[in-house]
């Protein structure tokens, strides 16, 4: 069978992405369910506000966003219940079509990050999602196990490059003993397994759209999920700046200024519309 005769649900993450971003255009919605952002719905800070909250973004935006991060750790406050409404959300918003990364920014020893694998990358897991993000600061090859479950399930992952936040660089920009620094480092790794893809790879990095234009290569054939863009302050048109040649794998990422537009549907459909635009002109899709 040809690689373009399989269905797209069989297609590797990356194939996926390129597909759903061209079809409904590249905004990616965060679900972050801050405490604040549920008073503002009227809803109360407990498990049964954050379902409220948390299907009713996915009520008004599964059918027509492409892409959804929602922000684990805003579930796992709620402990048990919490887990089973990211569960349930994410069953739900893969059914409508569009694709979930769940940002946990997991990492850890090898044998670990084989847990973590089974957890979110497997076929058949309950919390299986399209892509996760994954913490490399127990070095780039503890990775592994997630890179492999990832390739045989079709499942991707978003490896921490240049994050968002304003600490980032003090580690992020330190040289390796090898000479290029940390950042450089993993976009290095990340260009390698994606070296056999035919347009978009399925190992993606994060790279905060808050960063200033660096002078590392964030050409790696693979997508690049772009935090920070609204509340913390970047805009549409800040991305050219900062990645260049690269804005076209561009998975631009928006969770607190969307979400503010609830509880009120249209709002919510309008602010996602407006901004999604705003990308697909940017990044020319
Ligand atoms: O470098 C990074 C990596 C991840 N994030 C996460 O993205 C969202 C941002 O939320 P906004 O409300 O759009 O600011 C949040 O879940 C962060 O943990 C990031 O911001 N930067």
């Amino acid at each position: 069978m040809r690689v373009r005769d399989v269905p797209m649900s069989n297609q590797p993450f990356g194939t996926r992405l390129r597909a759903v971003m061209d079809q409904r255009g590249p905004l990616c919605v965060g679900i972050d369910p801050h405490a604040h952002l549920l008073d503002g719905w009227g809803l109360p800070d407990t498990a049964e506000g954050l379902a409220t909250f948390t299907y009713g973004v996915v009520d008004a935006l599964a059918d027509r966003v492409a892409v959804f991060k929602p922000q684990s750790a805003f579930f796992e406050r709620f402990g048990s219940a919490g887990i089973a409404v990211l569960e349930q959300a994410t069953i739900r918003l893969r059914e409508a079509g569009a694709l979930v990364i769940i940002d946990a920014k997991r990492g850890d020893i090898g044998s670990t990050m084989a847990g973590y694998a089974a957890a979110y990358l497997a076929e058949k897991a309950p919390l299986a999602c399209d892509a996760l993000t994954v913490s490399p600061y127990l070095g780039f090859g503890s990775l592994q196990p997630t890179i492999d479950v990832a390739r045989e399930s079709g499942a991707g992952l978003f490896v921490l490059a240049l994050t968002s936040n304003p600490e980032g660089p003090q580690f992020q920009s330190a040289r390796t003993a090898a000479g290029p620094t940390v950042a450089g480092a993993v976009l290095d790794g990340l260009r390698e397994l994606n070296a056999d893809a035919e347009d978009l790879g399925s190992f993606g990095a994060v790279v905060g759209a808050t960063i200033a234009k660096t002078t590392e290569n964030l050409d790696i054939h693979g997508p690049l999920l772009a935090p920070g863009l609204g509340a913390q302050g970047a805009t549409a048109e800040s991305l050219v700046d900062v990645f260049g040649p690269a804005v076209r794998n561009v998975v631009p990422s928006s969770s607190r200024e969307i979400l503010g537009a609830g509880p009120d549907v249209v709002a919510l459909q309008d602010a996602a519309a407006r901004t999604n635009d705003a990308f697909r002109t940017v990044l020319g899709y």
